[in-house]
């Protein structure tokens, strides 16, 4: 099964263009969306999940029509919203089991078996009976993510999971993403360049509502090995570089500023190559785009 978007495009009320003719074919396993804050990463993940109306432009998952057979599509899908919200002095298992029923699932037996191999699968099973509110964020996450694969969805839907979690959590959370049958289609949205080099075998950069890039990251890193330079230099030199070099990102290291570099051949001797890795395709498709948005150490 795949999911094929073509043409998409929505402009919010106050005159925003979110999408702007997105085209994606997407396949099974984990693919990744990425772009910087208000590139329409939710407006596509909301359209996708029929939350939300499109101008114009189809989505296709296998046979359905997304846009208009929302309710077969809703039986396949599982998503795990930017904001989920939990109520806090529910328990995790009657939560779980509360939205087992609502999807569909009436047997109780079944339900209580469903629920108990989720709550194994997502590493909450030894605080099931424990108030929602408690849970840390990273607890809640998982959480999240049982909900969203109650009734065996073919397309799964997580919308930036990966903010706010500490750096074991996160890790948990990319263990329990990879599990996921590869039978499954997977789309997890994030600006957070390096949960897509861990876990998806195929992404797409969105900016300014546009696909920028899409492809397997590898081989879009192959596209700018042997291009990318690096150098350190003082923050003030930093407009003089910015005029003279395409400079795609600046970071801060040891109180100086490293600055990388895209260019054909070697800027000058005082530059060193460096091994390009997807932040640098990431940097450049964005300083080409959208120049506010070049990251200042
Ligand atoms: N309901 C809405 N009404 C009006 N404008 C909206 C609405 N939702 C989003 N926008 C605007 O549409 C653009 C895309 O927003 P969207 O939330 O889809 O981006 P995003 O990539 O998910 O951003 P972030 O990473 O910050 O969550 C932004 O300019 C945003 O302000």
């Amino acid at each position: 099964m795949q999911l094929v978007i073509e043409n998409l495009s929505k402009t919010y009320s106050n005159g925003v263009q979110a999408l702007k003719n997105v085209s994606l074919t997407i396949s099974q396993g984990m693919f990744g969306l990425l772009g910087p804050n208000g590139a329409g990463k939710s407006s596509l993940m909301r359209t996708i999940a029929t939350l939300q109306e499109a101008d114009s432009g189809t989505i296709r998952l296998g046979n359905l029509d997304v846009l208009r057979q929302k309710q077969e599509v809703r039986k396949l899908l599982g998503y795990l919203p930017q904001e989920f919200g939990v109520y806090p002095r529910v328990t995790a298992e009657s939560m779980l089991d509360h939205i087992a029923d609502l999807k569909g699932i009436v047997d109780k037996k079944q339900r209580k078996e469903i629920v108990r191999i989720l709550l194994e699968k997502v590493n909450l099973a030894h605080v099931r009976n424990k108030n929602l509110g408690t849970f840390s964020g990273g607890m809640k996450q998982r959480f999240g993510v049982a909900q969203a694969l109650i009734g065996n969805p073919k397309l799964i839907i997580v919308d930036e999971p990966t903010a706010g979690l500490d750096p074991a959590e996160r890790n948990r959370f990319y263990n329990l993403l990879s599990e996921i049958g590869e039978n499954t289609i997977v789309i997890l949205s994030t600006h957070i360049v390096e949960d897509v080099t861990n876990l998806c075998s195929n992404m797409a950069i969105i900016c300014l509502g546009e696909v920028i890039a899409q492809g397997n990251p590898n081989t879009l890193v192959e596209e700018v090995q042997g291009k990318i330079w690096s150098k350190s230099i003082e923050k003030s030199e930093l407009t003089v570089y910015r005029n003279s070099f395409r400079v795609i990102s600046t970071q801060l290291k040891m109180g100086k500023t490293q600055i990388h570099v895209l260019s054909e051949i070697r800027p000058d001797e005082s530059f060193k190559p460096v091994e390009a890795g997807l932040e640098d395709v990431y940097f450049s498709r964005i300083a080409d785009k959208d120049k506010s948005n070049i990251v200042t150490a």
